[in-house]
């Protein structure tokens, strides 16, 4: 078993990957268990008849246990699900000597991490992720749920009590779940570890190649680099705003084309793209944007998608983002791999790379 610890202002934490580990919540978990009122697992209508009784069976050799579960998917990341989350917190009795568990990928990280956050001021959980996704929402304590008008816009940091990471569970992931979640560990590599990178880009170059059971190493990789940029920003003062690296534009995607429509990571590519070529336009940097566009492509990226969609639409949801400045639109742009910085650029900029195609611009 793969064993961190994460260390926050107020918070130590246990990380552990293997495969198997939802059977062994009970003994992984029982310092932060045992003696509890209740255990209450979150989970979404498509984890939970996979894993959820299993789960269950091991928390329940320690406490009682109720479960409840949301639509599957972005949608559920919303306001009246949340609210229907605290409604069942107040009938299933939770005091704060009760304890949350999120299972499944980052949405319900997201929603029952909120949950948590804010019911009775603050209440423990537990991260049990199933995604590959998860391997970055399931660190790092940031909870939330997307309003109509934007991505992320309502949420609170609130760290996990433990991430148990089974991966086992990868196993029944759908195509499209293991493309979204690598993007966030290439996301990884590009703004952290020019090594990693340069060992993705050979190693991986299809879906399949994701799947591979090398992939356990990457994810221990990439879960570690998310971990001490944590450590040392947990509340995004400073260094933890490179994670939004491809979020500006992939969260102004997400909306624009209807929650859920895009997956998180797809319209991340696609964002990590655009910031490559914005670095460029602004003579930050050279990348050979033929190049990245052939490796994202390859693995099976969407990433033309963009020019599907308004520029106008994409401007407007891109103003809502929790990074700009009254100066302007606020991106994560690069270097150089492993060398990502903050700026603020015009719009006029901005539009016209949305309205140009062409990869070398
Ligand atoms: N808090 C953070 O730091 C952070 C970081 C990255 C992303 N996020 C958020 O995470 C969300 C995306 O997470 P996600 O991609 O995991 O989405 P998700 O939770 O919606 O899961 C994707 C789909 O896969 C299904 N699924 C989950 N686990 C499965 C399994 N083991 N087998 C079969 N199907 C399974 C789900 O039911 C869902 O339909 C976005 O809302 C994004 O904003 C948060
Ligand atoms: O943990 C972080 O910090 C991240 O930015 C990780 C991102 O992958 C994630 O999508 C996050 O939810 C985006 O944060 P937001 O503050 O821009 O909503
Ligand atoms: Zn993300």
């Amino acid at each position: 078993m793969e064993k961190f610890t994460i260390t926050t202002t107020n918070d130590q934490y246990d990380v552990l990957i293997d495969y198997g580990l939802r059977h062994q919540l009970d003994t992984l978990c029982r310092s932060i268990l045992e003696g509890r009122k209740k255990a209450l697992i979150i989970s979404d209508t498509k984890v939970y008849p996979l894993y959820g009784e299993e789960v269950k069976k091991s928390l329940a050799r320690l406490l009682p246990v109720a479960h409840v579960t949301v639509p599957n998917g972005e949608r559920a990341k919303s306001l009246e699900v949340y609210r229907d989350l605290l409604t069942t917190c107040i009938e299933e009795e939770l005091d704060r000597n009760s304890i949350i568990i999120a299972l499944g990928g980052g949405v319900i990280g997201d929603i029952a991490g909120f949950t948590a956050a804010t019911y009775m001021r603050g209440i423990p959980f537990i991260q049990v992720p199933t995604t590959l996704l998860a391997q970055d929402s399931s660190v790092g304590g940031k909870t939330g749920i997307n309003h109509p008008l934007g991505k992320n816009l309502i949420g609170a940091f609130h760290q996990p009590s433990a991430v148990v990471y089974d991966i086992d569970m990868l196993q029944t992931l759908s195509d499209k779940e293991w493309l979204s979640g690598f993007a966030e560990m290439m996301k990884h590599a590009y703004i952290q570890d020019p090594n990693y990178l340069a060992w993705l880009k050979e190693h991986v170059n299809t879906l399949d190649d994701i799947k591979k059971p090398s992939i356990r190493s990457s994810i221990r990789r990439s879960m570690k680099i998310k971990a001490t940029i944590v450590e040392k920003d947990e509340k995004e003062a400073g260094i933890r705003a490179f994670l939004n690296f491809g979020h500006t534009l992939g969260h102004a995607l997400e909306k624009v084309s209807g929650y859920g429509e895009l997956t998180h990571g797809e319209a991340v590519a696609c964002g990590m793209l655009f910031a490559m070529r914005l670095s460029n336009t602004l003579q930050l940097s050279t990348w050979d944007i033929e190049e990245e566009k052939a490796w994202f492509q390859a693995i099976g990226y969407p990433v033309d998608i963009v020019f599907q969609y308004e520029p106008e639409a994409l401007i407007e949801a891109m103003r809502l983002d929790k990074k700009r400045t009254s100066k302007g639109l606020t991106f994560v742009l690069l270097k150089k791999a492993g060398e990502p910085m903050i700026q603020t650029v015009k719009e006029t900029i901005v539009r016209q790379l949305l309205q140009r195609k062409e990869a070398s611009s």
